[in-house]
């Protein structure tokens, strides 16, 4: 079995060498001449898979270690017998935890705290029903709004209309184009106008969610609407000024977390064992590292609302990400180019749940909102 795989996926070599000889691509430039001798192609979001890429080659399975599939033609694949399989949910907990450093930044920034906030959810998949359980843990009202999904599946369900009164709306769902609701452009001219003057639209799902032209406008007319920015339209390519305008901007590094790369490359590893009938014989258990010293302890003395934020920005300080992005798209003569490279060198990063945190035996609602949160919460 030959294998062709992006050069970003983690344990390659743990995990596929089993399997027979593994070579590897730069996944944007990687194309068809590339895959005349490859039975297994494994990809990230950067390669678009299709016709074009695939026809004449042996490809008979195709895995992408990531949880979006709108760069894969799933239609081609099903109609010219090729497997397929993703990596649904194996970031989603990155995500979550970038969105709450983003929060603790906003309330932060307006003096606020987490429970002062309510927060629109738009997509209640696994990103979205992580984020709403531990929002919602941490005291925080939701709404919101997944026409797919029922509320015996996933809780108290709105209308989009309803989600856009929040104080802050956070995009989870897919960029798809067809159907009875396609979400490329879903946050538009008109739907910002709906928005709240002073809320703050995050956007980590992918950027054609959201019309970034209206955003950068909506931006410049009102100075006290925020936008946190993830993902962009026409990646790697970002436009610079709309990033300026962004009270956080990051290269499309949400998900990128150790646990949740590694994650993604074990999902798609067990997809090709059952593709080729073959026992399952790795766990990412015997590969992820211990998550190390990185650990926090409070006093009876730090107030629950701060003890909060402080635990968050020591798992994952966002506004690291945000000053390296805007350092690179400053220094760069290729912003492409600088974009790529911030992701391919994204240093290490931990899941919130791998952090361990101390709090004194008496501090019960310390130890409740840092549990809601995901911390590893211990008494002491
Ligand atoms: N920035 C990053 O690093 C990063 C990381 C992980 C995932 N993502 C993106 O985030 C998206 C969400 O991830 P997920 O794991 O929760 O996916 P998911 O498939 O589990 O959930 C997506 C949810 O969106 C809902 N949905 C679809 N169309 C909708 C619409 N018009 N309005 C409201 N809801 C709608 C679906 O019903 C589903 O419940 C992924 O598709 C991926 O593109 C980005
Ligand atoms: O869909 C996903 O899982 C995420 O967007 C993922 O983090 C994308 O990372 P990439 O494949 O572009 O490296």
């Amino acid at each position: 079995m030959r294998i062709s795989a992006d050069e970003n996926i983690p344990l390659l070599t743990s995990f596929f060498s089993e399997f027979g000889p593994i070579r590897q691509f730069t996944g944007r430039s990687v194309n068809r001449d590339d895959l005349l001798e490859t039975d297994v192609l494994l990809v990230r979001s950067v390669t678009r898979v299709d016709e074009n890429l695939l026809a004449g080659t042996p490809v008979k399975f195709v895995g992408t270690a990531t949880i979006g599939t709108d760069h894969i033609d799933l239609e081609y694949l099903k109609r010219a017998g090729i497997g397929f399989a993703s990596a649904p949910g194996c970031n989603a907990q990155a995500v979550v935890d970038y969105v709450l450093s983003a929060l603790s930044v906003l309330v932060d920034a307006r003096d606020q705290r987490f429970a002062d906030l309510v927060v629109g959810i738009v997509g209640v998949g696994n990103v979205g029903a992580c984020l709403r359980r531990r929002l919602e843990e941490m005291g925080v009202k939701v709404l919101a709004v997944d026409p797919f999904k029922t509320e015996a599946e996933v809780g108290e369900l709105t209308t989009l209309d309803e989600v856009l009164t929040a104080d802050v709306v956070t995009l989870h769902t897919p960029l798809t184009t067809e159907g009875d609701h396609p979400t490329w452009h879903l946050i538009n001219a008109e739907r910002l106008a709906q928005m709240k003057p002073d809320a703050c639209l995050i956007n980590t799902c992918r950027g054609p969610v959201v019309d970034n032209q209206a955003l950068k406008s909506h931006l410049a007319a009102l100075s006290e609407f925020e936008a946190i920015l993830d993902v962009w339209e026409n990646e790697p390519e970002l436009d610079l000024e709309l990033m300026q305008r962004c009270l956080i901007a990051t290269p499309h590094i949400a998900g990128y977390s150790l646990d949740g790369k590694m994650n993604g490359t074990e999902i798609i590893y067990r997809a090709v064992c059952e593709f080729l009938g073959l026992p399952i014989r790795r766990k990412l258990g015997q590969f992820l590292p211990e998550p190390g010293v990185k650990r926090v302890n409070f006093t009876d003395q730090v107030p629950v609302h701060q003890a909060l934020r402080t635990a968050i920005r020591a798992a994952y300080e966002v506004r690291v990400d945000d000053g390296m992005m805007r350092t690179a798209m400053r220094r760069a003569s290729s912003r492409k180019a600088a974009f790529d490279q911030l992701r391919r060198d994204y240093p290490l990063r931990r899941d919130i749940p791998t952090m361990r945190v101390g709090v004194p035996a008496k501090c019960q609602d310390l130890h409740d909102v840092l549990a809601a949160a995901g911390f590893d919460v211990r008494t002491k």
